[in-house]
């Protein structure tokens, strides 16, 4: 039975089956249940301002009491991370659903919630139990004989609509709580989804850590909320492992990130690390315990696409091996040491053993050196315990080390080099190039790498963004990186091989999970086989698991942004859609500024955003029209601006989405760049509810 969403009289709710035939027989037990449900949410609220209030006076406390200021600064930060994990949303309830068993009932909820005595009053959505709300069936009822889930408006119980799974009960995707949830208007940031996660979702969620999953998803079939929370439910399942590692989300820019940065801390989960790869590899991301993510390197040049293309090439991380090999050299010279009245020899042939010894150990380059030190130094105190007679003790041992001859010849034979050092040589030199680079790359693809005019010192350089991906290559072959516990790679179908390696080297001891579709890869390099990917994320055994069914986009929308799919050249299954409502309106217009204008007003007669979505140089145009014609429009980042209307450039749209897009000239989208269809297909998929497409000139070949 089905109390409608919203309860159009909250007194005399009345019931449907999903179908809307309503239940004459129900009503006043029904209100009588609803008002009983909404004691139960004010009590819930009640209990959980007890909790955060008992944690801040825990939090004030530690701070007085604290013995010293490490233990001030730990037991600070762990006490307002679970105060602010505390925190409640007046906007949704704390609980979303009920499960009633033969022995008792649980209300499941965004997080743990208990009254005085510890009696849980509400379950958080990843505990044990909570996982047959999202899993039992009918035919698998898990011992749950009734699913309640409750509609809702800002914070208030509206309705709910009980499945009685032991009578055989079940709505599935036809639940009208479900329907609402997927058909609301959207405004501002991303929303979490917990209280419809679909059962082929929740697997993929509820994985195990040591899993490594890629998700291969049509355009709004939750692949981005299934990442986020996945990365919630591992925090909560390994809270202090993955709290001491971290857990990071990559995502294509920052408006993407902008946008999803709202769902993990709904869910309680505030100490997540999200970054671009630009970012990540920059240094401008760090990760929860402060550190950087990688390489300080500012990013200030641009490459011509060719460069690029071969910057972003697998083949460059042996060049750049090679490179780094290629600064050691066979020692020649014996060394002589002194040490006050007495002189040390090393003969050149047992240099070039020690040598020889640690390049065999195949170390980080950076470490290989201070291994080469040690040992040239062991073999010194060696002559000195023969000679002397006693052990000298660690003040000799770091003099030797850093004397001069011992230096000397580290810095012929294993020279110190920074990350950035390793690439100014390269790229600088073409015989530096050419010998790291024999019999990898040709002449002509050597030389559209070496700079024209090279920059005297690493530190003058116009380093680009390929760049910093390469520096952050060497930087792992010079030096180890911690590892992040846990990583989610949103829009993974356009990271490029060399990227791929950069986000490898953050989880080699953790899982990935990978998010993308084939279908949206608009970088040159964009992966046309998951397989592949994975190989160069180092997870190669990981499984690609698909998901078909759409939130997002509605069924209209979805078969005419499918006629693009044989045009892409890239095998994946086609998206269908749960959503049956949704409206699509393809015209030839006149003039497009008046038309775009005109179809923007309409659009806000409607509840929701809107997006107008053009070529990247159109958007500046059709915004001043918009100014002129005294709608007030915002940019893809700002997401809680408050202003209905975007303008936003196409290259910047993946990952987002409106109520009401309108594609302003798609060939002139498509001619903007060489994977352009692949672009008009993440710009049509974008609408929630109504898709525009306005036209003068025709429309590319497939949709036309
Ligand atoms: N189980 C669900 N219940 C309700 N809404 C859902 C569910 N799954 C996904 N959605 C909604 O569908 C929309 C699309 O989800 P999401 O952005 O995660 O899809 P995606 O596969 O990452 O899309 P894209 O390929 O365009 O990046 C979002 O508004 C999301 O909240």
């Amino acid at each position: 039975m089905t109390v409608p969403v919203p309860a159009p009289d909250l007194a005399t709710p009345t019931t449907t089956d999903p179908g809307g035939d309503p239940d004459p027989t129900a009503g006043p037990d029904l209100a009588a249940d609803l008002a009983g449900e909404r004691a139960h949410l004010t009590a819930s609220r009640a209990a959980l301002r007890r909790m955060r209030e008992h944690a801040e006076a825990l939090f004030r406390a530690g701070q007085e009491v604290a013995g010293d200021a490490y233990t001030a600064e730990t037991l600070g930060s762990t006490l307002s991370r679970r105060v602010a994990e505390l925190a409640d949303d007046p906007n949704t309830p704390l609980f979303f659903g009920r499960l009633d068993f033969a022995d008792g009932d649980y209300h499941i909820g965004r997080r743990h919630v208990s009254d005085e005595v510890g009696e849980p009053m509400v379950l958080d959505w990843r505990a044990p139990i909570s996982r047959s709300f999202y899993r039992a069936s009918a035919r698998d009822p898990q011992g749950v004989r009734t699913r309640r889930r409750f509609g809702f408006q800002t914070g208030e119980l509206t309705s709910f609509e009980d499945e009685h799974l032991d009578r055989g009960e079940e709505y599935g995707t036809t639940s009208r709580i479900l329907t609402a949830e997927i058909e609301r208007p959207r405004v501002g940031p991303m929303r979490d989804i917990v209280a419809t996660i679909q059962p082929e979702q929740d697997e993929l969620v509820r994985a195990d850590l040591a899993d490594s999953i890629c998700v291969q998803g049509a355009p709004g079939t939750g692949k981005t909320a299934v990442g986020l929370h996945r990365a919630a439910y591992l925090l909560y399942l390994h809270r202090e492992r993955l709290r001491r590692s971290g857990v990071l989300v990559v995502g294509p820019n920052r408006a993407f990130l902008s946008y999803i940065s709202a769902v993990l801390p709904a869910l309680g989960e505030v100490e997540v690390t999200q970054s671009t790869v630009e970012d990540l590899v920059t240094s401008a991301t760090y990760r929860p315990d402060g550190t950087a993510t990688g390489t300080a390197l500012v990013v200030r040049g641009t490459d011509p696409p060719e460069t690029s293309v071969m910057k972003h090439d697998p083949r460059m991380a042996d060049v750049l091996r090679r490179g780094l090999e290629g600064l050691i050299r066979e020692p020649e010279d014996p060394i002589m040491v002194s040490d006050g009245s007495y002189r040390w020899r090393i003969t050149a042939e047992a240099l070039r053993r020690v040598v020889a010894e640690a390049r065999r150990e195949e170390l980080p380059y950076g470490t290989g050196r201070e291994r080469v030190r040690t040992r040239v130094v062991g073999l010194l105190q060696r002559q000195a315990e023969a000679r002397r007679g006693d052990s000298p003790g660690d003040t000799w041992l770091r003099r030797m080390g850093r004397s001069a001859p011992v230096t000397g010849f580290l810095d012929r034979c294993w020279p110190a080099v920074t990350p950035a050092g390793l690439l100014h040589r390269l790229l600088s030199d073409p015989r530096v190039l050419a010998e790291a680079a024999d019999g990898l790359l040709t002449d002509a693809e050597q030389a559209v790498l070496v700079w024209p005019k090279p920059p005297r010192t690493p530190k003058a350089a116009k380093w680009s963004a390929a760049d910093a991906v390469l520096v952050d290559e060497a930087a792992g072959l010079i030096e180890r990186l911690p590892s992040f516990g846990h990583v989610v790679v949103d829009e993974a179908q356009d990271l490029s091989p060399m990227q791929c390696r950069a986000i490898a080297r953050r989880s080699e001891h953790g899982s990935l999970t990978l998010l993308g579709d084939l279908a949206q890869g608009t970088a040159p390099w964009a992966a046309t086989d998951w397989r592949e990917s994975l190989r160069h994320l180092g997870k190669p055994d990981a499984s690609v698991v698909p998901l078909t069914m759409g939130f997002r986009v509605p069924a209209v929308v979805v078969a005419f942004a499918n006629r693009l799919l044989p045009a892409l050249a890239v095998d994946v299954p086609p998206a269908e859609s749960l959503r049956r409502d949704g409206a699509l309106d393809v015209r030839t217009v006149a003039d497009l500024t008046v038309a775009t204008v005109a179809e923007v007003r309409a659009a806000l007669a409607y509840d929701g955003s809107v997006a107008v979505i053009a070529a990247d140089n159109d958007v500046d145009p059709l915004r001043a029209a918009l100014a002129e014609a005294g709608v007030p429009t915002a940019t893809a980042d700002q997401v809680d601006a408050g202003t209905r209307v975007s303008v936003v450039p196409a290259t910047l749209v993946k990952g987002l989405e409106y109520d009401h897009v309108i594609v302003a000239e798609p060939a002139r989208i498509v001619a903007a760049e060489p994977r352009g269809l692949h672009r008009l297909y993440v710009v049509l998929t974008r609408a929630v509810s109504r898709l525009a497409v306005l036209h003068t000139a025709p429309l590319p070949a497939p949709l036309g």
